[in-house]
This record gives C-alpha cells, sequence and structure tokens, in this order.
C-alpha cells in the first residue's frame, strides 16, 4: 500500500480499499508491504513487512532496541521532518476544530542536539531467565525490554540504570514478581539536575525492609561516587502506580536542587518537575514574551503544577496568582518562591474551574492568563469564566493540539489567534506542545 501521511503517534496512514489504515513505522511516500491485524468499522491497523519504495526523510534509528521498546516512535524520520510534521499535525487540529487554516503557526523550536535531553527515568526490574533487567514493557505486552543505552537518557541516567541491575544481580536482593506479588525491589528511578549537576536514585519497593540494604548502599557509593541522595519509596499496592505514599532517605540530601534561569527548585523523589529543561527554558521564554508584562500586570498561572511558569513571569508582574489541584505541588511551589527570593507569587489548591470561576463571579479581574491544562484541555466553565472576566492577553500552553485548538475554538468568541508556537518537548517521539497567544478583540 501507499502511505500518504502520519497519524497523531506517527504511525503512518494508507488507505486500502478505501478503508484507513495505520502502519506502525512506515513514512508518507513510502510504498510497503503490510499485514492486517486489526479490523475495526473505521479503520484498520497492520503490521509493517517490507518497504518497497523508502522515503528519503527514512534514516536507520540509533537505538538498538528502537523495534522493541516503542517509548519513541518517530526515531526512522529524520529530524528537520519530525519538527515539520509536528507543525503540520498542529495545523491539521486547528483546520479540523475551527473550521478555517489561516493560522499563524510558527516553525517548531527544535533542539540542536535532540538527544540524552531527559533528566529523569523511571524504569521496573524483573528477572527474566535468571538475570534482572530494567527496562521498559514493550507495547500491549508483558515482556521487559532492557533500556539501559537509552539514546533520549542523560548518560549518566543510564549509568545508574546499569550499576543498579547488577548490583541487584551480584547481591541477589530479591526483585518483585508482578504476579505473585512477592520480592522487593520494583523501580529504579534516577533524576539529574543538569544545572546543578545533582543526581538523585530512589528506588521503590514493596517491602519496608530492603535486603542487604547497607552493601547495597556502600557498593552505590562507590560505583557512582557522584550521587547526591539514595532514597527509598514504598509501595505495598498491586498497582500500576509507581510510587507508594512513604518515603525514606537511604543516604545524602533527601532532596536535590535545580535551577532554571533564575528560578531555583528542590525536588523531592514524587515531585513533578519538567523531563526536557533545555527546551523547557525555552518553552517559558516563549510564555514571558506573549504574556508581554510591564510589572503592572495581575497573572494567573493556572494548572501551575510546582510553580514553574510563574515563578518565571514573577519578576516582571505586579502579583502571580498560581492554582494546582494537587496539594503537594502547590507546597512544592510555595518552597520554591521562597527559595528563589520571589515575594509576589501566591499558590493555592483547588481546582482552577472552581476557584477561578468563584473569583470571577466576584469581580476579579486578571490582567494575563496562562493556563498549562492536562491532554484532556481546559474544563468549558473556566474557558466561560476567562469570557466573562476578559483577560487582555490569554497564554495557553499546550501538550495536545486538539484540546487546544477546540479550546480556542470556544475563546475565538472574544479572543483573536496571534501566533501559535509549536515547540519539540520530546524529540523522536510524536509529542508536541504549544504556546498560543490569543489577545482580547
Ligand atoms: C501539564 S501540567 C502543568 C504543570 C506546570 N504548568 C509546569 O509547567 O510544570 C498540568 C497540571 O494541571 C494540574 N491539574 C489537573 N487538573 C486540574 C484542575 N482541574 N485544576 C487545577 N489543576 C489541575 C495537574 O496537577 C498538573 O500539575
Amino acid at each position: 500500500m501507499d502511505v500518504n501521511r502520519l497519524g497523531i503517534n506517527g504511525e503512518g496512514i494508507g488507505y486500502v480499499e478505501r478503508q484507513v489504515v495505520f502502519v506502525d513505522g512506515a513514512l508518507p511516500g513510502e510504498k510497503v508491504a503490510a499485514r492486517i491485524t486489526q479490523v475495526e468499522p473505521n479503520f484498520a491497523r497492520a503490521k509493517l513487512l517490507r518497504i518497497i519504495k523508502k522515503a528519503k526523510q527514512r534514516i536507520n534509528p540509533p537505538c538498538p532496541v528502537y523495534e522493541q521498546c516503542g517509548g519513541c516512535t518517530l526515531q526512522h524520520l529524520e529530524y528537520q521532518s519530525q519538527l515539520e510534521w509536528k507543525r503540520e499535525l498542529v495545523r491539521e487540529s486547528f483546520a479540523r476544530y475551527t473550521g478555517q487554516s489561516h493560522w499563524p503557526i510558527q516553525p517548531t523550536v527544535g533542539m540542536n542536539h535532540p538527544w540524552e535531553y531527559r533528566n529523569k527515568a523511571q524504569l521496573p526490574v524483573a528477572v527474566v531467565g535468571g538475570e534482572v533487567v530494567a527496562g521498559l514493557y514493550s507495547p500491549g505486552t508483558h515482556k521487559l525490554v532492557d533500556v539501559s543505552a537509552c539514546p533520549i537518557q542523560h548518560p549518566t541516567t543510564n549509568e545508574i540504570v546499569r550499576t543498579v541491575r547488577d548490583l541487584l544481580q551480584e547481591l541477589g536482593i530479591p526483585i518483585y514478581n508482578e504476579k505473585k506479588h512477592t520480592g522487593s525491589v520494583r523501580t529504579i528511578v534516577p533524576r539529574i539536575g543538569f544545572e546543578t549537576g545533582e543526581v538523585q536514585l530512589t528506588l521503590v519497593t514493596r517491602t519496608e525492609e530492603l535486603p542487604r540494604k547497607k552493601e547495597l548502599i556502600q557498593r552505590l557509593r562507590e560505583r557512582l561516587p557522584y550521587l547526591t541522595s539514595i532514597m527509598q519509596n514504598i509501595n505495598p499496592a498491586r498497582t500500576s502506580l509507581v510510587f507508594g505514599e512513604k518515603t525514606v532517605p537511604l543516604w545524602g540530601k533527601e532532596k536535590i536542587e535545580e535551577r532554571l534561569g533564575e528560578v531555583r527548585f528542590t525536588l523531592s523523589s514524587r515531585a513533578f518537575f519538567q523531563l526536557n529543561p533545555e527546551q523547557t527554558t525555552k518553552l517559558y521564554n516563549l510564555v514571558a514574551e506573549a504574556a508581554a508584562l510591564t510589572g503592572e500586570e495581575t497573572v494567573v498561572d493556572a494548572y501551575c503544577g510546582v510553580g514553574t511558569i510563574g515563578l518565571w513571569l514573577a519578576p516582571k508582574a505586579k502579583e502571580v496568582l498560581g492554582i494546582d489541584v494537587i496539594p503537594e505541588a502547590i507546597a512544592d511551589a510555595r518552597e520554591n518562591a521562597v527559595r528563589s527570593g520571589i515575594r509576589n507569587a501566591r499558590f493555592e489548591v483547588g481546582k482552577v474551574e472552581r476557584l477561578l470561576v468563584e473569583r470571577v463571579k466576584k469581580g476579579f479581574r486578571p490582567d494575563v492568563v496562562v493556563v498549562d491544562p492536562p491532554r484532556t484541555g481546559c474544563d468549558e466553565e473556566l474557558l466561560r469564566a476567562m469570557l466573562t472576566a476578559k483577560p487582555k492577553r490569554i497564554v495557553y500552553v499546550s501538550c495536545n493540539p486538539s484540546t487546544l485548538a477546540k479550546d480556542c475554538n470556544i475563546l475565538l468568541e472574544k479572543y483573536e489567534i496571534q501566533n501559535i508556537q509549536p515547540v519539540d518537548m520530546f524529540p523522536q517521539t510524536a509529542h508536541v506542545e504549544c504556546v498560543t497567544l490569543l489577545t482580547l478583540k
């Protein structure tokens, strides 16, 4: 079959007898042989068997386990074409949800070196054929693929993963068995402060007791002398969630430090933090540019997480109000504000659609609202509250072009889209982030 375009997950799309067929790993411009594996009323899926005519943008994926892992879906597409495709994906979403195609969508902001960019890994461990393996589950299976040489992870992360895996084997520490719910060590979580060089290793265990703990810590310190913090998180539940409620220190500092620009963060094992620090700095600078603050504005950072965007904007604003539903994130945001010497930002716990809507009803009129919602987009009540409050500018940060376009279509009632800027936060994957500036008509 002929492949015409890429779908939202980076899969090739073609037609067989007018039926849409998705083929993972196929690229536009290619002719491929594929076997149909699933037929649904509106589409079919097929497995790529052979490339008959190859696209000129196709490259050999550098990752040794690219086919099995499924973590990156675009490594076989050269990087410039990845960036162009991400822009096209945003264009298609806006055309679909607004019915118009004239939107100012800029070329995607990429990375000079689109590898080794992640600052954190969360890798389950298991015993496979008598050997300890740390990796990711192959899509749709329970087969763990060894990703200890992952090309999008920081090299230090890969070294930590290999060392911990080897030590678990050497010391015979019982590894968690998911089926039987026995054993101890479940997941290895290294996190690197790219700016500060601080490094945290968290071991998630099923049991409070970590067998051979003393030897393990001693050998970790010998083999990974740069570690700043070794933590144990205990997760006794039968669950696919990585972390349990309890975290205890094993050695060193309990939290590591990281900086983005002038803003300082302390990160505990479970704290959320952006995964690609280099692109996050570019993203936040784009948000600041779009917000165009003069020092006089009241700014809302809606869906603020640990307060990063609000703290980035605070030095140029009169005041900032950050809102997030997760209490721990708000506690971190407050601590990050203190550490960074920022006094004009406050943070509140709650659903943004409730807190902001209540305030707007009482007459609250912010000048700029930044929203950075989860993939599902903004709650419609929040969009309606913004249409009532009429901030001069709305800066919409989104990781999902479909919900972004859908929400913007509602805001078009009173707003104009000035700029849509795609940013590549996750090279080699199909994800795309956007900063969109809307101004009051
Ligand atoms: C994409 S993250 C944004 C994080 C942050 N802006 C950053 O750059 O690190 C989305 C955030 O929305 C929060 N969230 C999800 N639903 C929410 C709601 N209804 N009200 C407030 N916060 C919510 C999540 O806890 C998460 O921190």
